[in-house]
């Protein structure tokens, strides 16, 4: 059965430890039940300072963290180590300093990997490599416990973003071109891929935010609002801070 929250914290600093202590509690939770966890990281401002959050944490280490696997939502499709790239945010954020099984850490390709600037062709070996992990009877994808997504100011998740085609995709791995956000060529799961997670949590801070939280609460198109079209299977979970919350419909006005 699954269940929506919507949690909201006084400021980002505190958005960024609350989110990071949850996630430990979770990987541990799902490595005590399955003795692995997967993630699926996001990209992001509010992300950042929840990756340092976790690199800094004193309980981080309640995760065996070889033991955890981590995909990305969304990429921005540019050169390897570009500092723009979603991987190599996460990876000088926290990755770099955890005692990970580098076997288990799976970007999204970058433009000059194997494919070159061939999008379509980066998405669809991305694609492949999660079929791969796949456990026998889920053809296309691997069992996910937590995907994190930013939010942006004009509602998209991952690089899912409004209006665009992209919002139709069924595939699980989808490149964008013509993003409205640089830079203009993405690689994505597409929402079908993000709701088969056991967790889906959206997590936004800022008053820039608010206007698209509130309608992703108010039940808003998915193709308008791309945040409003991801549920996890088990838990929806909103984490923001108090300005990102200030447009949230009545029925969650006394959280704020
Ligand atoms: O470009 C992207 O933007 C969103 C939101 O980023 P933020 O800085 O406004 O928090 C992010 O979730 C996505 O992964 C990323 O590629």
């Amino acid at each position: 059965m699954t269940q929506s929250k919507v949690v909201v914290h006084t400021e980002p600093k505190l958005l960024a430890e609350a989110a990071a202590a949850r996630l430990i509690v979770r990987l541990t939770d799902a490595q005590a039940e399955r003795g692995e966890a997967t993630v699926v990281l996001t990209g992001g401002r509010i992300a950042a300072q929840i990756y340092q959050a976790l690199r800094e944490s004193p309980a981080r280490d309640a995760v065996d963290w070889s033991r955890v696997d981590f995909w990305w939502g969304d990429e921005r499709f540019l050169p390897s180590g570009d500092p723009e790239r979603n991987e190599t945010q996460a990876r000088e954020a926290f990755l770099d300093a955890l005692p990970l099984n580098p076997s288990r850490v799976h970007p999204m390709p970058a433009a000059d990997g194997p494919d070159g600037d061939d999008a379509e062709a980066a998405a669809a070996r991305y694609a492949a490599e999660l079929a791969e992990a796949a456990k026998p009877g889920h053809a296309e994808l691997p069992h996910f416990d937590v995907v994190l997504l930013g939010v942006g100011e004009d509602g998209h998740v991952a690089s899912v973003f409004p209006e665009h085609p992209v919002t139709y995709e069924t595939r699980p791995v989808s490149a964008v071109r013509g993003s409205p956000k640089p830079p203009p060529v993405r690689v994505t799961l597409t929402l079908p891929a993000i709701n088969t997670a056991d967790e889906v949590w959206l997590i936004a801070s800022g008053a820039g935010k608010a206007s698209a939280v509130g309608l992703a609460l108010a039940d808003a198109g998915p193709r308008q609002i791309p945040a409003a079209g991801v549920h996890g299977q088990e838990l929806t979970l909103w984490l923001l801070d108090t300005a990102a919350a200030h447009e949230l419909p009545p029925t969650f006005r006394s959280l704020v």
